[in-house]
């Protein structure tokens, strides 16, 4: 499971560069200073890197260009094919955040930006297990994606979309696993991370989860 979304990203894929720049309207405010948050992901990454979600290799190039090794995972092919021709010396594979192969080196940090939602709660307290399995000691999560303080600010977003015609978000925020914050920082608390949160726009949260 994990993987329900996919034909949503298979038929983004080309256009999902033009979605991160802001040119759809939709999504202006969830993408709103997308090029700060990969780079705050980036600065806050420690040694190898393992990155999930890697969609078009924008967060990826950022890690290379900063000197770490990545070891990506993508379950989306055509997402996967626009990063090979974008960045062919980096290593993305077919995988998704609870089926992935072993990384081919030690994993000091665990990325990803906009994907952790894909998995229902339950699926993220299990791969936040895997998680601790996969680190190197004093390893660290740095993840950026959208969620919410309580359920009325989620349906707030919800009521503002729906207002603004924009049909799709409003879609979209109802039908996958934004999680609320004090749910998130109870399962990396519960698998043994310190974690920490910092508002990046309307929608996104930083999170830097250090495995004790
Ligand atoms: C909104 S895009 C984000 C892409 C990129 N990380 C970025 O910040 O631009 C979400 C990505 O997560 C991928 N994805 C969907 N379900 C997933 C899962 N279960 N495990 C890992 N990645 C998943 C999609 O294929 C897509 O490439």
């Amino acid at each position: 499971m994990g993987r329900e979304f996919l034909d949503i990203f298979e038929e983004w894929a080309e256009e999902y560069d033009n979605s991160v720049t802001g040119q759809d309207p939709q999504y202006k405010e969830v993408f709103r200073d997308y090029d700060i948050i990969l780079d705050e992901v980036s600065a806050n990454s420690i040694g190898s890197v393992l990155e999930f979600g890697v969609g078009t290799g924008n967060l990826t190039v950022k890690l290379l260009e900063r000197g770490h090794h990545v070891f990506g995972v993508e379950p989306s092919a055509a997402m996967r094919e626009i990063t090979s021709e974008k960045l062919p010396e980096a290593d993305v594979v077919d995988g998704d955040f609870l089926h992935y192969p072993n990384p081919p080196f030690p994993i000091h940090t665990i990325v990803s930006t906009y994907a952790f939602h894909h998995l229902t709660d339950a699926e993220k307290n299990q791969a936040i297990r895997k998680f601790s399995e996969t680190l190197a000691p004093n390893g660290k999560v740095v993840f950026a994606d959208t969620m919410f303080e309580t359920e009325i600010a989620k349906q707030q977003k919800i009521d503002e979309a729906l207002a603004l015609g924009f049909h799709d978000l409003a879609d979209d925020l109802k039908r996958e696993y934004y999680p609320l914050i004090g749910t998130m920082e109870e399962l990396f608390k519960q698998n043994n991370f310190d974690i920490s949160f910092k508002q990046m726009n309307d929608f996104v949260w930083l999170i830097i989860a250090n495995y004790k």
